[in-house]
């Protein structure tokens, strides 16, 4: 008899069973196969589990460099829910997911020597199949595993796009986005076909269930986040994690007369539950592949009458081409970290946390002025109102992601990593190369050389929230303030009103936003923030900026706001 083949299939960012080429891979030649996901320590806090483990005493899981935790609440009760879903739909299919905590190497190594002392299975082949993923810590995981077992990544799980299909080598990756999609844009095909999900798996080995088997007591899970907690009345994601909740809402955004259909004139909501599709969580945990989204929208735009796309639909793929993009200069010209470097690309060669010479970045590490950006306390209600529906549900619209990192490093000239770890500490969403990636480009250290301009935060208030609603939503302080200066309550406060705890000055350029006011009449205007980057630097702490005025020749925000789409 031939040794048996018994196949690990560790879940990582790909916690679905539909269109998953891990799974697919693992299943095929396996006699047997077990599904696993790790709780990393170094991922997700697992203190609270200290004493009720064998794992030892585990550290609280922080950021790299500013320490934040890593997975604040609604983002820990998502993820949970995600792994507890596929659980669910393995289960529905006679298999099961074995859930432990420590890290993937650990786990693994032990998970292996158990397996063969399963019956008749000294001699097995046990391998191990996993999504391979893009940066640094991630990379490091898999080298670990490597050094355990005998490990195959599996490609084209994340992306539209698949990697082996790109007409170019993870190195020459296009760095500019539009060279980019347009390279892609050109494939015939451009997304490979669904993958079929799996009604039925390999069975488990009859020893696996006792593997750590006191770590199989759901009251663990329970104590990593509050599963009952309800997320906020206000906010725009009230999705519980996992596929079911995924398909649901792709069922309901792709249909021929569905919100797809205005997504390009939508998008830039604020707030809102059909303003931009919400498709971000499901895909960061991979609940949802983009190449299911993909074909959702091919089918609703077949179902149209007459039949085919606009606008609007091509333009949420576009949108997850931005995705892919950060994926795939991931993988390729900022796979050496600079991703992460404070200098990012501009680092000197062979450098990466040195700056190459003639750049002019100037980045501040001040705690206090941090602290007011966190908190929404700056003074500026367009970026206090975002900062803080981030913190109370995990998420904030794409525009005000524009926003808040540009007011962050292009105006207070705060070192960016601050607000990427910010942002990787609070969003439901997170998605490294999504994350890292656009904060690199508004921070202008990017493989970019258009981007890191500066936005006029005032004119994008008064484009945005024309009437104050979303920020009056999120300042309650603010609620009795007036339609006409709501953006700029100083305004109001010099009146002799009260702003009860809001500031009754903003922290920075309050100069400049008078101009802009006096300028447009309180609404409108043209003039663009300038960063004047290269030459000069910029404003360095409260009151001061650099000297600027238009960015590059642009006349418009809003156009501004299109090349940092495109
Ligand atoms: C500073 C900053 C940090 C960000 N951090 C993240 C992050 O951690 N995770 C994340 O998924 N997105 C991130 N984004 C991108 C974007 O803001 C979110 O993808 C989007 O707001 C999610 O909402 P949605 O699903 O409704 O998006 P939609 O507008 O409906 O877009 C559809 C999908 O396209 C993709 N997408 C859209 N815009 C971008 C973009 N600029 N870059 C990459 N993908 C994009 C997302 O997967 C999104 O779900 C960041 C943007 C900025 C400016």
């Amino acid at each position: 008899m031939p040794p048996r083949t018994i196949r690990i299939a560790l879940f990582r960012n790909d916690l679905r069973l539909a269109d998953n080429p891990m799974l697919h891979a693992a299943v095929n030649g396996a006699d047997e196969l077990v599904p696993l996901y790790c709780f990393d320590p170094r991922q997700l806090d697992l203190t609270p589990l200290n004493g009720r483990l064998e794992l030892g005493k585990v550290d609280p899981a922080r950021t790299w460099h500013y320490k934040f935790p890593r997975n604040q609440n609604m983002k820990a009760k998502f993820l949970v829910e995600s792994v507890l879903d596929l659980q669910k739909d393995l289960r529905g299919i006679r298999s099961d997911l074995l859930v432990r905590f420590g890290a993937p190497d650990v786990v693994v190594s032990k998970l292996v020597k158990h397996l063969r002392t399963g019956q008749g299975a000294q001699d097995a082949n046990v391998e191990l199949f996993c999504q391979r993923e893009q940066t640094y810590e991630e990379t490091k995981v898999e080298e670990a595993l490597r050094k355990t077992v005998h490990l195959t990544l599996t490609d084209g799980g994340s992306t539209l796009v698949h990697p082996e299909d790109a007409p170019f080598k993870p190195s020459y990756c296009p760095a500019v986005f539009t060279s980019f999609r347009k390279k892609v844009e050109g494939l015939r095909p451009m997304v490979r076909d669904l993958l079929p999900t799996p009604s039925s798996l390999p069975p488990l080995p009859s020893n696996a269930k006792d593997f750590l088997k006191s770590q199989d007591d759901p009251s663990l899970l329970e104590s990593l986040a509050d599963l009952k907690a309800s997320s906020d009345e206000r906010s725009t994601i009230p999705y519980a994690g996992g596929s079911s909740s995924a398909l649901e809402r792709l069922n309901h955004y792709c249909t021929p007369s569905g919100p797809l259909f205005t997504y390009k004139k939508t998008r830039n909501a604020l707030s809102g539950r059909d303003g931009s599709s919400h498709f971000s969580p499901f895909l960061s945990v991979g609940a949802l592949s983009a190449r299911q989204i993909f074909w959702a929208v091919r089918a609703a735009e077949d179902k149209r009458d007459p039949p085919g796309g606009n606008e609007d639909s091509y333009w949420l793929i576009f949108e997850l081409l931005w995705r892919d993009y950060w994926k795939f200069l991931a993988r390729g010209p900022m796979d050496d970290d600079r991703m992460f470097a404070l200098y990012g690309m501009q680092s000197a060669p062979g450098k990466k946390h040195e700056r190459e010479k003639g750049k002019v970045h100037e980045w501040k590490q001040d705690e206090e002025m941090f602290e007011n950006w966190k908190s929404g306390t700056t003074g500026v209600p367009f970026v206090d109102a975002n900062m803080r529906e981030l913190v109370t549900t995990g998420y904030m619209s794409n525009r005000g992601r524009q926003n808040v990192a540009n007011f962050l490093t292009g105006q207070m000239c705060m070192d960016w990593r601050m607000g990427a770890e910010w942002f990787e500490s609070c969003l439901v969403d997170h998605d490294v190369c999504s994350n890292y990636g656009n904060w690199t480009y508004v921070a202008g250290v990017g493989t970019d050389p258009r981007a890191g301009r500066n936005f006029n935060i005032m004119k994008q208030a008064n484009d945005y929230d024309a009437d104050g609603d979303y920020v009056k939503l999120w300042l309650p302080e603010l609620k009795d303030v007036p339609r006409e200066h709501v953006h700029h309550p100083w305004t109001w406060a010099e009146a002799g009103e009260k702003l009860g705890n809001y500031p009754s000055e903003p922290i920075l350029h309050r100069q400049e936003w008078e101009k802009f006011l006096k300028n447009t009449k309180g609404g409108g205007g043209e003039r663009t923030r300038g960063g004047g980057r290269g030459r000069g630097g910029r404003g360095r702490g409260r009151g001061r900026r650099g000297r600027g005025g238009r960015v590059g020749g642009t006349k418009n925000p809003r156009e501004l706001n299109e090349q940092m789409q495109e």
